[in-house]
Order: C-alpha cells, then sequence, then structure tokens
C-alpha cells in the first residue's frame, strides 16, 4: 500500500473501535482489526484511539514482537501542522541539555539546604548565647 499522508485532524476522525487509528512516532496504523487482539486490552487503545499513542506505547515497554505486529496496521505517515501534539520521545531527544541543567538544579537545591541548615544551626546558637548573657 502507498504511504499516505494524514493530518492530526483526518486521524482524529477515526476514533470508535469500528474504525480506529493511532499515531506512534510519526506513523499512522490502523488498529481498527487489532484492536480486539491486543493483549493489552481493547481499553487503552480505545483511549488513544485517534490520537498521537507514541508515549502510552513507549511506556508500556513493548517487545519487538509488538512492534513487528504494528508494521502490519501501517497505513500512512502524520503530515504534522504547527501546533500539533509532539510526542515525547522527539521532544526529549531535541533537548538533552535540559536534563544536564536538571542535574544541576538538583545539586543548587541541595547545597541550598545544608547552607540553609547551618544558617539555622549559627542562628540559634547565636540566640542561645543572647539569652544566657541576659
Ligand atoms: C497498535 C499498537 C499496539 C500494538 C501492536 C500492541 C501490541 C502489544 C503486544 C503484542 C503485547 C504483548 C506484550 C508484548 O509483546 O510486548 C502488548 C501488551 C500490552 N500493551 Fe500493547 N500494543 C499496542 C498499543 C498499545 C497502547 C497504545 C497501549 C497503551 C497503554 C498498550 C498497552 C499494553 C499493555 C498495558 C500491555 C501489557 C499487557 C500485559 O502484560 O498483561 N498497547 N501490546
Amino acid at each position: 500500500m502507498a504511504a499516505k499522508e494524514y493530518t492530526y485532524q483526518d486521524v482524529a476522525e477515526h476514533n470508535t473501535k469500528k474504525d480506529l487509528f493511532v499515531v506512534i512516532h510519526d506513523k499512522v496504523y490502523d488498529t481498527t482489526k487489532f484492536v480486539d487482539e491486543h493483549p493489552g486490552g481493547e481499553e487503552v487503545l480505545l483511549d488513544v484511539g485517534g490520537q498521537d499513542a507514541t508515549e502510552a506505547f513507549e511506556d508500556v515497554g513493548h517487545s519487538d514482537e509488538a512492534r513487528e505486529t504494528l508494521e502490519k496496521y501501517y497505513v500512512g505517515t502524520v503530515k504534522r501542522k504547527p501546533g500539533d501534539p509532539t510526542p515525547k520521545a522527539t521532544a526529549s531527544a531535541v533537548s538533552p541539555p535540559a536534563d544536564t541543567s536538571g542535574a544541576g538544579m538538583g545539586t543548587a537545591l541541595y547545597a541550598f539546604v545544608f547552607v540553609g541548615g547551618l544558617a539555622a544551626y549559627f542562628g540559634y546558637q547565636y540566640l542561645q548565647n543572647q539569652q544566657n548573657k541576659a
């Protein structure tokens, strides 16, 4: 079958059990015939019907066999338009520096808590001393 291009709007129209498309990694799959066979149940597929299911699919950690199964239902690719949802996988691949700075923030936070603890300790000592003087 020649690969067809679908917009998210096109895909969104196929969101019922009798007509069920999902998008995984920018590819469109017609899972209508598969929904009853899915080992993970029909409910989860119906939940993502007509939408981008990349995140849901990857979160489960599907096997290679599951990925091969997917190919049987391939019907085309998504034509992404500005403002369309982007799958998480792509977004994190584009921004690895954000992760590094996230780690840096963690360290900064520990330092902050530590310094705050020290300040509280010495502040307390100081107050005690003041009271003893009086
Ligand atoms: C059309 C796309 C999908 C295909 C071809 C597919 C295929 C499969 C296959 C073959 C399995 C058996 C285990 C394995 O081989 O990894 C499985 C399990 C499972 N799938 Fe999917 N799946 C699809 C989409 C989804 C989506 C979107 C979800 C959303 C949450 C999902 C949730 C699950 C769960 C929770 C299991 C585990 C079931 C269990 O271990 O009892 N699947 N799927």
